[in-house]
């Protein structure tokens, strides 16, 4: 198996150096040359195996069946708090919560998170490498890459938040993990100057090569991969690939809902994807009008999705322009430049015969919140519940087709939030309950490169010494 850029001006690569590279070097994101498949037949065979195997099998179709995956998923989710690793919970007649919550930051992210950290460690001791990876989080990517990636030998980690727009517990999170190998960053900007500025040191051509550069956010393509097992078991365990289904993600950065496309691109009978938004309702817009232009970053209830620009947008693009990477150069350079993509009417049409756009405002939520659990006794965190409003809202016709909501965190994140909808506030699990109380170490820098350089450099030196 072999990746290429989004924007074509790299070679194509295979699975080991695109999980280093992280970005491409023309800017573009590297999706799989050929997309692996299964037949409904391998499908029903993979039917009941318990979730490590099932990721490992997968994943060995993408060109990582060199690594010992096996071991690596077994021991990436041997710690989570469930046994059933990613449990479905039924909350109405066809809504099912797909739990990706019970890995040790309480988010989705965990689910490829701890399995990249393993990655990274097999494959830079074969090279004899080390990394500096630089991250962008708006709460929960920071938490995880962190506690992935902390006191490994051959890895350095910089992760930039944007200053008070995360919940306190997605900061404290981060900010108390005294590691030495970690830093963390309060910008003062919101998560797409973040983002931004983690693409500008990628395309800092110098500063990527002298601090060899790795990425934990979904622009690496090893999160995208990591991330359809569990799009895989939900549907098997709910009669596919004898059954349809559809699937709702509250989206931000667009990872999460790409990795359930690529489920369905291998063959699951996937026939809706929803896409839930809160008031940053830019991929509501582009599916209702083709309207894809940037707005200000709003603050709301479910911080993990206040971002305009969702990065794996490009790989879905690239799709559905027929894989032409001249035609996506152009339209995510204009995009950039005029803060308007323009996507040609037969690409919009083509993503809107599959995938439904859906935006909650913070009163919605809590109205969600507190619906969830008066009628199906049940606490969403405010990321899932805009998930779940999606799936009522936007279900296929046929009740026959249930809808798999990711419930992308537990509601203990967001603790005040759902206070306010239920009169509850979930505790955190035991192990976190002196989260309150632990020493934090961040500084806090300007939105601009040069300062955000200056301080990864200084970090990787200090740890190299
Ligand atoms: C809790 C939570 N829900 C939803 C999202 C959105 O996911 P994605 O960025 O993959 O669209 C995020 C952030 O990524 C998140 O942390
Ligand atoms: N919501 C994310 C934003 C980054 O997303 P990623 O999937 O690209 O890492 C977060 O919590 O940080």
């Amino acid at each position: 198996m072999r990746y290429v850029s989004t924007r074509g001006q790299v070679p194509a690569r295979d699975f080991d150096s695109v999980l280093l590279a992280g970005l491409a070097e023309d800017g573009g994101l590297f999706v799989p040359e050929a997309w692996p498949s299964l037949s409904t037949a391998e499908w029903r065979a993979l039917r009941g195996l318990p979730y490590p195997a099932l990721a490992a099998r997968l994943l060995g179709l993408f060109g990582a069946g060199h690594l010992p995956l096996d071991r690596i998923c077994a021991e990436a989710y041997a710690g989570f708090g469930h046994p059933a690793t990613v449990p479905l919970v039924q909350l109405d007649t066809r809504v099912f919560a797909l739990e990706l919550f019970h890995g040790p930051t309480l988010a989705f992210k965990d689910m490829a998170l701890q399995l990249l950290g393993r990655m990274f460690d097999h494959v830079l001791a074969a090279r004899g490498e080390r990394v500096t990876i630089v991250g962008a989080t708006s709460g929960d990517t920071g938490s995880a890459a962190i506690e992935a990636c902390r006191d490994r030998a051959a890895i350095d980690i910089v992760i930039l938040h944007p200053r008070g727009r995360t919940s306190e517990v997605q900061r404290r999170q981060m900010t108390t993990v005294m590691a030495p190998n970690v830093a963390n960053i309060a910008v003062e900007g919101d998560f797409d100057a973040c983002q931004d500025l983690v693409k500008a040191m990628f395309n800092d051509a110098p500063f990527r090569q002298e601090m060899r550069l790795s990425a934990v956010n979904s622009i690496n393509w090893a999160r995208i991969a990591a991330q359809i097992p569990y799009y895989a078991a939900a549907a098997l365990a709910l009669g596919a690939p004898d059954r349809e289904v559809a699937v709702s993600v509250p989206t931000g950065n667009f990872g999460n809902v790409l990795a359930a496309w690529a489920a369905r691109r291998m063959g699951l009978p996937i026939s809706r994807l929803i896409v839930g938004s809160n008031r940053n309702d830019i991929l509501t817009r582009f599916l209702a009008a083709n309207d894809m232009s940037m707005r200000a970053v709003e603050p709301s209830l479910s911080p993990s999705m206040d971002i305009q620009v969702s990065s794996n947008f490009e790989r879905l693009l690239f799709e559905m322009l027929g894989r032409d990477a001249a035609a996506t150069r152009e339209a995510m350079q204009r995009f950039r430049a005029e803060g308007r993509m323009p996507v040609p009417d037969a690409a919009w049409r083509e993503a809107t015969s599959l995938f439904r756009g859906f935006a909650l405002d913070d009163e919605g939520t809590l109205a969600e919140i507190g619906r969830l659990h008066r009628e199906a006794g049940y606490l969403a965190d405010p990321h899932t519940a805009v998930g779940t409003a999606a799936a009522r809202a936007l279900a296929p016709e046929d009740p026959a087709i249930p809808v798999i909501v990711a419930a992308t965190a537990h509601p203990a994140k967001f603790p005040d939030a759902v206070e306010r909808a239920t009169g509850l506030r979930p505790p955190l699990p035991a192990r976190m309950a002196d989260l309150y109380e632990r020493q934090e170490r961040y500084g806090v820098l300007p939105n601009d490169l040069a300062a955000i350089e200056a301080a990864v450099r200084a970090h990787a030196l200090r740890n190299a010494a």
